[in-house]
């Protein structure tokens, strides 16, 4: 799934009003009737409803949401922000047809906001800014983030947690970001919803289909895709009914060292299963009956020392080979490590100690053979990257 900047997200917007063809204010309808319908599967209608509402389209959103939710016979009361006395269009319309809702309690705020009364049996819900946001929130926006995020009510975002930049927090603030129960996004995920940091302002989160243009968003670029299990499946070659192991490869994996067995178990089990046909691993003598017993699947070639990888092997008949799992960084190993590099012509995949032990031999990185892969976890990636814009600009 391709996942947009938020720069992109109005142009798919623009796309789908202008192609398939629909007025703006009824995509905003279809993207209220999703979240209303996300939310009252969830939350029953004795639920005390607050919806905080914003100037541009996210809080038109959020009022169309808040009518529709009267409508079903929720309580609800709503706090539209208009400080700058400026709403977008469709806010405006969303504006004009909540307010005379008898069933609904409206406030506009144009400067002094009153706070309510928040319990925990309270639902937020969250319309002040969506992808529209282009700076972090400060001043009144962000002191009405304070007093939700304080209060112990539920809360649900509409698209994206009020104050939560689409890609890029580094430098946000984050008591300045509204912490999510849910966020119910509309079409896509966003970029900062991928990452561990961002997970306490995004809570759970769902994506509702508002059927943007399926061709906008394929003629759309951008660098950015998530991977998910049918693209795997597509990846995946059929098998004919007579293949055997000797049709899907050999491959040969360096791993493991004295008390370290268990990564080079994982590892093996893993290789099997992502469907190699043979299986060699390189291991310390220490290790073969662990491994023969583990793995039975997998053939066993000892190294020469019986505690670590010292002495690297011949890599000629295999197809691909992984390295790193376990090894630990003992001197001797790592001057295995680059030897066995230095003569390998067989795609690589280094992982764990191998890349650790690179970190200090970065230039082994260079003449990797084509098609090898790194897969450091974040940890790793540091030390693999540590200092590289010093010596870069030496
Ligand atoms: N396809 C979809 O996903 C659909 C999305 N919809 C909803 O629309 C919003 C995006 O709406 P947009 O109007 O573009 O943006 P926002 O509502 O998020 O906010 C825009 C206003 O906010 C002001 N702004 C921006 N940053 C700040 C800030 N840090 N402090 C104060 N004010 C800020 C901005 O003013 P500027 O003068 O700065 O430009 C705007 O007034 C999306 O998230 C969805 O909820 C559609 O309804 C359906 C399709
Ligand atoms: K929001």
């Amino acid at each position: 799934m391709k996942i947009f900047p938020s720069s992109s997200i109005k142009k798919l917007d623009a796309y789908t009003i202008e192609h398939e063809p629909i007025a703006s204010i009824d995509l905003m309808e279809r993207a209220a009737k999703a979240l209303t319908k996300a939310i009252t599967d969830r939350w029953k209608p004795e639920t005390p409803i607050t919806v905080f509402a914003g100037p541009g389209n996210n809080g038109g959103d959020a009022l169309a949401v808040a009518r529709m939710l009267a409508e079903r016979s929720y309580k609800v009361e709503v706090y539209l922000f208009n400080t700058k006395g400026e709403l977008s269009p469709d806010c405006q319309t969303n504006k004009e047809l909540v307010e005379i809702m008898e069933e609904v309690t409206f406030h506009e705020i144009s400067t002094k906001f009153v706070p309510p009364a928040l319990t925990p049996q309270h639902l937020v819900i969250d319309g002040l800014f969506g992808s529209g946001l282009n700076k972090p929130l400060s001043g009144g926006f962000a002191a009405v983030v304070k007093y939700i995020n304080s209060a112990s009510a539920m809360v649900v975002a509409i698209d994206t947690p009020s104050g939560l930049m689409g890609e890029e927090n580094t430098f946000n603030i984050k008591s300045n970001i509204i912490r999510a129960d849910f966020t119910f996004s509309l079409q896509l995920p966003k970029l900062a919803f991928l990452f561990v940091e961002n997970a306490e302002f995004v809570g759970e989160w769902d994506l509702l289909d508002i059927e943007l243009n399926e061709q906008g968003i394929e003629e759309t670029e951008t660098n950015y895709e998530m991977l998910e299990i049918e693209d795997i499946r597509e990846l995946m070659k059929p098998r004919s009914q007579f293949a055997h192991k000797g049709n899907f490869g050999h491959a040969l994996l360096i791993a493991g060292s004295k008390g370290m067995a268990g990564a080079s178990i994982l590892a093996a089990r893993a290789c099997l299963r992502s469907g190699a046909g043979l299986l060699t691993v390189h291991a310390p003598l220490c290790n073969n009956d662990i491994l023969q017993t583990a793995v039975p699947e997998a053939m066993v070639e000892t190294d020469a020392n019986e505690m670590y990888f010292a002495v690297p092997t011949d890599t000629d008949d295999y197809q691909a080979v992984g390295i790193g799992p376990g090894l630990g960084k003992n001197e001797e190993t790592e001057a295995a490590l680059l030897e066995q590099l230095e003569h390998c012509q067989t795609p690589v995949v280094l992982d764990a100690d191998a890349l650790n032990m690179l970190a200090n031999h970065r230039h082994a990185l260079t003449h990797l053979p084509k098609g090898s892969i790194l897969t450091p976890h974040p940890k790793e990636l540091e030390r693999l990257t540590a200092n590289v814009r010093i010596l870069t600009s030496d």
